[in-house]
């Protein structure tokens, strides 16, 4: 069983004794975004109405994984060292028959997948994280279920015609399965999120944070909109919850169930937005059909409307050809007829000044038309606010109230994961009740440039965080140039990111990276039919190397079992998780490739000492062995765990400190020379020293009879089983160098063979 998580007075993460350990892990996995039954990935064909029709009927059992696969998926993410799951899953999958409809098979096979990773080897520490992307799979995302958009009065078959949402599933041509069109001309590359700008996210969001404000007429059952959508989103969470512990209640007692993530991603709408007639100056992203908000209003009333669109270019994003959209009578809104249909249906009495087939903005005063056909916005700025930071301290915090005081109703010793806006410190809760001293905050990292031009461009960055928070008087001042200054500019922008989230939440909370990634259809997919990852494997160790700068927790986006090389991970084209099936046959162990290693010298050979389970070295917390039998030295010797199917496997495996036997100071792995340096302040132990400092040196790098060591203290263990190295050092500043010798280069560089021996190393 995993230890038990604390955290210290600093917001780290440790053992009881206070040694500090680290948290990593993967986002498992992306396929909960998507039914299983049928099998409705973004790229199946709307073709007629069963599309919503049948949406109450779907199920998402076998995602995220089939429950039969999921020992040799744990095995296989264990074989990187890892610890932590970060388990998404969406409202839709619990709740998609209509409110209060709970499927509970869908639970109880969340349950047993929970299980089944629990029981291998020794588990994994599982975070849940109520998943969502632009509000729903009806709106372009993934997230809440359709009966949520009927709630607000939408009717999302319209949604194409009105422009209201961008779809993935339209871009499919039924007959041959196939994108229509070229990528930048039907469906762009990261064109989803651009759906937070359109009316159907934008409207819903505004509803979910900020019904009561600013939509007072949309009550459903004599409740505002604002409540019923909170309401029931919590409550299913919270069903959740309540049946893992009813079935499973050891998942809780064993540690395996760390915490609870608030809603993932959650979004502002058009709350704060002080002109709706423009599109903001400060919206960053900007591309395909992008209406303002007024013109979004006038489409999804059925009116047409000429507007801008923007292109991807070598410099962002330009303006390209305006384009006139017609919704050729349709409306984004359910008629008197529908709405009364659906009503029935869910037993949702609404407010009688609630008018059917009619923008509920223009219900609200926003707009109008005049004179039966002269669209006209009455208040451009209906949504304005006195400053940027209202909707995260007011509307953001009542909704987390709300999730947290039912968390904590719960359970008190669970982890809460408070999730702000992407990008964007948290509010500032020092001092409130809903704050305690088991929250963790979470950050999610993408770098704008990797992520929008799917490609690692060694010579321009940006400083994605500094540009979104508006840290630069002029977006040119963000650009940094070189792959060195790049690099450094990533691992500057995580510590800002961790800096601004404890100077919201105070230094005791930790900060704790659920999402942070790549796409690895870099490059036209390039690498997968080289096999070369080289751009993959650098902007993932850029990552990396800014990551364990600062001794960051993370779980990457993403594992997806059902990756493919042709429709990524399922979902809106995304090509994010760190394995798939199709690169199996790519795989070479790199270990093959390096020459067999000469009998050690008689130096070498007296530097760390090995051992095995057998031999009683104690087990370093949560970790597990691959394989019982593992002769690592010998030649015939094939790794067990199965790596096949990584990729960028060099930058995804990397040495961490497991648990630390006092506090971090400062860590980074040189992927170009197989070196590891680890400072650390040593606990200051009256007794002698028998906790070690747990170190995971992964063999894929540090084949154990070329390990070459430099400390400033203190002799080692190096466990080949569990490829954990165990330092026994002294107290007070210390550090460790670990490096692969290779026949070529027998030395670290810069130093010599004597240096490389500490005082006391023994190979068994
Ligand atoms: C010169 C460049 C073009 C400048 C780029 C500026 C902006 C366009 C970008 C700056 C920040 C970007 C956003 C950062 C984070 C995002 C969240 C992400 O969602 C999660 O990521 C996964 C992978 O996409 C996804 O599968 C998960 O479900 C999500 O939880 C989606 C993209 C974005 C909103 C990103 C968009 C582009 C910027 C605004």
């Amino acid at each position: 069983m995993p230890a038990k998580i604390h955290i210290s007075a600093d917001g780290q993460f440790c053992d009881k004794d206070g040694n500090e350990i680290q948290l990593r892990g993967v986002n498992l996995d992306p396929s909960v975004k998507i039914p299983a039954k049928p099998f409705l990935s973004t790229h199946a064909p709307i073709e007629n109405d069963t599309f919503f029709e049948d949406a109450d009927k779907v199920s998402f059992i076998n995602h995220p994984l089939v429950l039969d696969d999921i020992e040799q998926h744990i095995i296989r993410l264990k074989s990187l060292g890892y610890n932590t799951i970060r388990l998404p899953f969406t409202w839709e999958s619990l709740e998609h028959a209509g409110p209060g409809q709970y499927d509970f098979d869908y639970m109880d096979y969340i349950v047993e997948v929970l299980t089944r990773i629990n029981s291998v080897q020794q588990g994994m520490y599982i975070y849940l994280d109520p998943h969502q992307d632009v509000w729903s799979r009806f709106s372009g995302g993934s997230g809440a279920p359709l009966w949520t958009l009927y709630c607000a009065g939408f009717q999302p078959a319209n949604f194409l015609a009105t422009d209201a949402a961008i779809l993935h599933n339209y871009y499919i041509d039924p007959k041959t399965g196939r994108e229509v069109g070229k990528d930048e001309e039907s469906y762009p590359k990261m064109v989803w999120p651009t759906n937070y700008f359109k009316l159907a996210c934008q409207t819903m969001f505004t509803l979910f944070f900020g019904g009561k404000q600013y939509a007072p007429k949309c009550t459903i059952n004599g409740e505002n909109i604002q409540d019923y959508l909170q309401g029931r989103f919590n409550d299913a969470i919270m069903t959740l919850c309540a049946r893992i512990k009813e079935k499973a209640p050891e998942l809780f007692e064993s540690n395996c169930i760390i915490g609870l993530e608030s809603m993932n991603e959650p979004n502002c709408g058009y709350i704060g937005e002080t002109n709706l007639d423009v599109i903001p100056k400060e919206r960053n992203l900007k591309l395909g059909k992008t209406p303002t908000a007024f013109q979004s209003f006038m489409l999804g009333e059925g009116i047409e409307c000429t507007i801008d669109q923007y292109k991807r270019t070598f410099f962002g994003f330009s303006k390209g050809k305006p384009c006139t959209i017609n919704p050729k009578g349709k409306k984004a809104w359910l008629s008197a007829e529908e709405r009364d249909a659906i009503d029935a249906k869910y037993n949702w009495e609404r407010n009688p000044e609630w008018k059917p087939d009619t923008c509920i903005w223009k219900l609200h005063g926003v707009w109008e038309i005049q004179n039966g056909k002269r669209p006209v916005l009455l208040k451009p700025n209906y949504f304005s606010q006195p400053d940027a930071t209202v909707f995260i301290n007011n509307h953001f915090v009542d909704y987390y109230t709300g999730i947290y005081n039912k968390f904590r109703e719960f359970d008190q010793e669970l982890f809460i994961i408070i999730q702000p806006p992407v990008m964007k410190p948290p509010p500032n809760l020092q001092n409130s009740k809903i704050l305690d001293n088991r929250t963790i905050c979470a950050c999610h990292f993408y770098d704008g440039m990797t992520l929008m031009y799917k490609t690692w461009n060694k010579r321009i960055g940006i400083d994605t965080y500094g540009l979104v928070n508006k840290k630069y008087s002029n977006p040119a001042f963000a650009v940094v140039l070189g792959e060195n200054n790049i690099r450094k500019c990533i691992r500057k922008q995580l510590s800002e990111m961790q800096k601004d989230a404890k100077s919201m939440l105070g230094k005791k909370v930790p900060v704790f990276f659920t999402e942070i990634g790549i796409p690895f259809d870099m490059d036209d997919k390039k690498a997968y039919i080289t096999n070369d990852y080289s751009s993959q494997t650098a902007a993932l160790d850029a990552l990396g190397f800014a990551l364990e700068g600062s001794n960051l927790s993370y779980t990457l986006w993403c594992y997806c079992s059902i990756n493919s090389h042709i429709w990524g991970d399922n979902w809106n084209n995304e090509d994010f998780s760190i394995w798939s099936p199709d690169d199996k046959p790519l795989y070479h162990d790199t270990r093959a490739k390096t020459p067999t290693p000469e009998p050690s010298p008689a130096s070498t050979v007296a530097s760390v000492s090995t051992s095995t389970s057998k031999s009683g070295s104690s087990q370093p917390p949560s970790f597990i062995k691959p394989d019982n039998h593992l002769d690592l030295d010998s030649p015939s010797c094939t790794l067990k765990s199965d790596l096949s199917g990584f990729r960028a496997l060099d930058a995804i495996m990397r040495p961490f400190p497991i648990q630390i036997h006092g506090r971090f100071e400062f860590a980074e792995f040189n992927l170009c020379n197989k070196s590891y340096l680890l400072k650390l302040v040593g606990k200051t132990t009256p007794e002698q020293i028998t906790v070690p400092t747990y170190i995971f040196i992964p063999r894929h790098y540090f084949t154990p009879s070329r390990l070459s060591i430099r400390s400033s203290s203190g002799h080692y263990t190096y466990n080949t089983d569990y490829q954990v190295l165990e330092w026994f050092h002294e107290p007070g500043h210390q550090f460790i160098e670990i490096c692969a010798k290779s026949k070529s280069r027998p030395n670290t560089p810069g130093s010599d063979t004597s240096n490389d021996l500490p005082a006391e190393c023994v190979i068994s």
